[in-house]
């Protein structure tokens, strides 16, 4: 599976309904950025999303979800969990075979961070976690990425290479942006959530920034 067809998606907090009920069909290939102002519903609806095609996702959730204490191996190594036998996941632990360790450098270094291998995670700077959340996503090599702000601690140079990277790697994504341009310039959707429902969904061939900016 690289596409999928959700309907009846929804969320409410409090009695009070933030999500849907909203359908959404995204084709193999679709590369969808989610738009829409601070609120609007986007991190739900990427969780409800993850719910329905967990295995066959590669996550990058707003709060990273990283584990402090563990080095940055570890915490990319994390993406591959349910693809190991336990005993494989806990050999990894304290010594981790080789052909993992360099699989990991190599991302690593896509992302400008191989020497930050065996860092304590807890000690890296904002953008810094953000790429080994992003190294994770790439490691669990799932066919559709879901990605919530992924470049928003990153600086300029760092958030074209990784949008290009994860443009490259997953064949259908899914990302909350909050960044226009950059939705107009690395997706080919542009899906815009106003109060928890769709209240656009086009090409971004047929959309400016102009046009994205009336939901906000
Ligand atoms: N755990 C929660 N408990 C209560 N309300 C929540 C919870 N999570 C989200 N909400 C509410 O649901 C609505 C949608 O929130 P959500 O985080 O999905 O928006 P968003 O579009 O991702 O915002 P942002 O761009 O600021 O990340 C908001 O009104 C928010 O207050």
């Amino acid at each position: 599976m690289s596409g999928f067809d959700l309907t009846g998606l929804t969320a409410s907090f409090g009695g009070e309904r933030v999500i849907g009920p909203l359908s959404l069909r995204v084709k193999q290939g679709e590369k969808v950025a989610l738009v829409g102002k601070s609120g609007a519903g986007k991190s739900t609806l990427i969780r409800l999303i993850h719910e329905r095609v967990n295995r066959e996702s590669s996550l990058v959730p707003q709060d990273l979800g990283l584990v402090n204490a563990l080095p940055v191996f570890h915490n990319v190594f994390m993406g591959q969990l349910d693809k190991h036998s336990t005993w494989y996941n806990t050999v990894t632990l304290v010594r981790p075979f080789s052909r993992d360790r360099d699989e990991v450098r190599k991302l690593l270094k896509e992302l400008g961070m191989s020497e930050k291998l065996w860092i304590p995670t807890a000690s890296l700077s904002g953008g810094q976690r953000q790429r080994v959340a992003i190294a994770r996503a790439l490691y669990r090599n799932a066919p559709v990425l879901l990605a919530d702000e992924p470049i928003s601690a990153l600086d300029g140079p760092m958030a074209h290479q990784v949008m290009e990277l994860l443009r490259e790697r997953f064949a259908t994504s899914i990302v909350a942006l909050h960044d226009v341009e950059m939705a107009l310039k690395y997706c080919n959707r542009i899906v815009g959530i106003q109060d928890g429902q769709v209240a656009l969904d086009e090409t971004s061939d047929r959309l400016t920034a102009s046009d994205i900016m009336s939901l906000y």
